[in-house]
């Protein structure tokens, strides 16, 4: 690896001559005024610059070089600039210091310190950067947006990350608001498509008869209103992942449509006479029972096989252990940066409240819910005026003994279980019960 690039701001030719020997350990480049330090720092970005406040014009005062700090800090914010002031007052100095500059040396130089604060700056400057560079990584991470700590939900987390790269068809199970499209999108951010479109389309939202032209579109004239040629869902998600959400809510006829496109893989558009191939991944999703719905014949089963080739069932809030609080102050600090509002905290009452809330919105209803009391809190601190929760919601102040233990239990189990991947001989062994003990205490909670 080459030398490290230092950039030295100074209009002696002498002291230029006396850094460049001191400090070898680096690329030194010089400047001597404002123009070359600017021309300089542009080619060569150093990671550190030294620099001398007193530059031409004005090399007794310390006018020049502070504007070239200002205006080297504003081109290059994370440059690590060591002061170092000769004739100046120390007020400069300070002055800065307080623009933002990293440290300041007195005149006359004392090689091995100097020395010293350099190597400091350029290792401060490289952990700030391996830091940036660490954070850029999980917030690109396709998965970064899914705050949780619950182990049942870290393992949906793992199980997308090995399922991703698959072309299998998946099928995520969990209640409504529960994170099922986030999920989804994770899913294609994660797999070789993640450059093509990810198309959504919710099948309960759209009337019986308009679904089938959105899923595989229209020729012109198919229909009355039919003006121009229009493309389907599936057909724009072509090399991509389609995302068909409430899958439940299908009617049979347009059921039956999908399974032969999932069997042969070629679309035809309504009014149209030509079969067009197209390449997408199903992701579906329902808050529903689809076997349920398959047994009592509203949903078809063969349709249901094909959809299910992997199934996620993704926990409902109230079954993740902790994680109602950590999304609440997630929510919290996001919505407190874009209703501009400084930083707000909850009461402990507010905090004992959402965490004995259920959250049947599950994490949605959650999002709304700490928005209006972001928007609501008057002062500092978040009431539980403030969350609007429905009467009841007030903390554990209600559960009695009984309750609370087996709700303890009920946790610890589910932990558990998730911790070893539902091994019950290691899930006995880590609850310190027998195997027997595990499956009573399985069936009383209705765990299976
Ligand atoms: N674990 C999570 N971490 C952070 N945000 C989440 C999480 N889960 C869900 N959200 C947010 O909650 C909202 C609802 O999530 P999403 O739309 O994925 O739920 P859904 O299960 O698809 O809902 P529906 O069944 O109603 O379509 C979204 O704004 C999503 O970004």
């Amino acid at each position: 690896m080459g030398k490290s690039k230092l950039l030295v701001v100074e209009d002696d030719t002498g002291l230029q001559k006396q850094l460049r020997w001191s400090l070898d350990a680096y690329e030194v480049v010089v400047a001597d005024d404002r123009e070359s330090a600017m021309a300089q720092l542009r080619r060569h970005q150093p990671a550190v610059v030294t620099m001398d406040l007193g530059l031409p014009p004005d090399p007794d005062g310390a006018r020049e070089g502070l504007a070239l700090l200002q205006q080297m800090l504003a081109a290059a914010p994370d440059t690590k600039v060591i002061i170092l002031s000769g004739n100046q007052v120390r007020e400069h100095a300070l002055k800065a210091i307080a623009m933002g500059a990293y440290d300041f040396h007195q005149k006359p130089l004392d090689a091995d310190t100097l020395s010293l604060v350099v190597a400091r700056a350029f290792y401060l400057h490289t952990m700030q950067q391996e830091n940036r560079r660490m954070l850029q990584i999980q917030s690109d991470s396709p998965l970064a947006g899914i705050i949780s700590r619950d182990p049942g939900m870290l393992k949906v987390c793992r199980s997308v990350e090995r399922v991703a790269p698959s072309s299998a068809s998946v099928m995520l199970l969990g209640d409504s608001g529960s994170g099922k499209e986030l999920i989804a999108r994770g899913l294609h951010r994660l797999s070789t498509r993640h450059d093509k479109r990810f198309v959504a389309i919710n099948c309960a939202a759209i009337p019986e008869q308009l679904l089938e032209s959105e899923l595989f579109g229209y020729e012109k004239g198919a229909f009355t209103g039919a003006q121009r040629q229009t493309l389907g869902k599936l057909e724009l998600a072509h090399g991509g992942t389609f995302f068909l959400d409430e899958i439940g809510d299908m009617a049979l006829p347009l059921q039956a449509k999908l399974l032969r496109f999932l069997q042969e893989r070629v679309i035809e558009r309504v009014g149209g006479r030509h079969e067009i191939s197209i390449d997408v991944r199903i992701v579906c999703a329902t808050h529903q029972n689809l076997k349920s719905l398959a047994d009592s014949g509203r949903f078809r089963e063969d349709l249901f096989y094909r959809l299910s080739e992997i199934v996620l069932s993704i926990p409902p809030l109230r079954e993740r252990v902790g994680d109602s609080a950590l999304l609440a102050h997630h929510f919290k600090n996001k919505f407190c940066a874009s209703e501009s509002r400084s930083a707000l905290h909850f009461s402990p009452e507010a905090l004992a409240a959402i965490e004995a809330y259920p959250w049947p919105g599950n994490v949605r209803e959650m999002e709304n819910c700490i928005r209006r009391a972001v928007i609501m809190a008057d002062g500092p601190q978040i009431a539980p005026l403030d969350l609007g929760l429905p009467d009841g919601a007030e903390g554990d102040a209600s559960v009695n003994l009984r309750q609370a233990r087996e709700a303890a239990e009920y946790k610890v189990m589910v932990q558990a279980l998730a911790r070893v991947d539902g091994n019950i001989v290691k899930a006995a062994e880590l609850l310190g019960v027998s195997r027997p003990t595990l499956y009573d205490l399985m069936s009383h909670h209705g765990l299976k």
